[in-house]
């Protein structure tokens, strides 16, 4: 639950696009498992990977090697398949976030639609959570997804930032970060422990991570954008700085 909620989030880096680069060639490099130990070196706090049904980015002996290898939390997204949840029961990654996806989808587009399946995404938290993993759900910003998170006995959610991400004007971007910060207040007022994510970068992360109760921010494709300019650990090391100058 949320009572300790640090004073700034902690970073997970999501390292899927590093895994895109190796699969356009099919490759051996670059190698996920030497990049997230390069984003631990950059001050990372754990590792966020998302192991999709089409594969394409990363592969299921990724998710084998790091969970072998990594010495910090591995945070393992899926969708909320008897397929994903069978490698999830059986690796036991120390968290698992539940997200919504669709084959033809170039990236996630929304929240998991929580409210509509309460049944299935309850029992699929319990199982989850009966095999020691930490379970957080995906979701849009949105009181409805909150109040069915609780119901389905999730510790944890993730609040969805890509509409804010996306904004095309300031007033769109500010009515995005009003919902977003009181869905982290109704979340916390829940008793949920909170975090957020998606197409955060350096220059629209300040006022996320500024949010109070934020835990966790999970940022990964704008990381390895910037790394091919400065490479993955001062990548992190810029967004660690980003995170904490925003949180002061
Ligand atoms: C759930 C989320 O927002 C991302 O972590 C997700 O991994 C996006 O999918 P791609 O990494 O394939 O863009
Ligand atoms: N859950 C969000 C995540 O892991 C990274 O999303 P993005 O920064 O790649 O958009």
């Amino acid at each position: 639950m949320n009572e300790q909620t640090p004073s700034r989030p902690l970073l997970g880096v999501n390292i899927d696009h590093v895994a895109t680069l190796r699969q356009a060639r099919r490759t051996v490099y670059p190698d996920p498992v030497l990049a997230a130990f390069e984003a631990l070196a950059g001050g990372a706090d754990f590792i966020t990977l998302h192991l999709r049904e089409d594969r394409r980015h990363i592969q299921d002996a990724d998710v084998t090697a790091l969970r072998a290898r990594l010495p910090c939390r591995l945070n393992l997204e899926m969708a909320v398949t008897d397929e994903m949840i069978g490698i999830a029961s059986r690796l036991k990654p120390s968290d698992c976030c539940l997200v919504p996806e669709r084959r033809e989808e170039l990236t996630t587009e929304g929240g998991l639609e929580v409210a509509g399946q309460e049944p299935r995404i309850a029992d699929v938290v319990a199982r989850l959570s009966a095999a020691g993993v930490q379970v957080s759900l995906f979701i849009d910003p949105e009181p409805r997804q909150l109040a069915a998170a609780r119901r389905c006995g999730a510790p944890l959610v993730e609040l969805h930032t890509g509409r804010y991400a996306d904004a095309a004007s300031g007033a769109e971007r500010a009515a995005e970060l009003t919902r977003i910060r009181q869905a982290v207040d109704e979340g916390r007022r829940l008793g949920l422990t909170v975090n957020a994510g998606h197409g955060l970068n350096l220059d629209n992360v300040a006022a996320i991570a500024a949010l109070p109760g934020i835990a966790e921010l999970n940022i990964g494709h704008a990381l390895v954008a910037r790394a091919v300019f400065v490479g993955l650990r001062a990548a992190v090391a810029e967004m660690k700085q980003a995170i904490a100058q925003a949180s002061r």
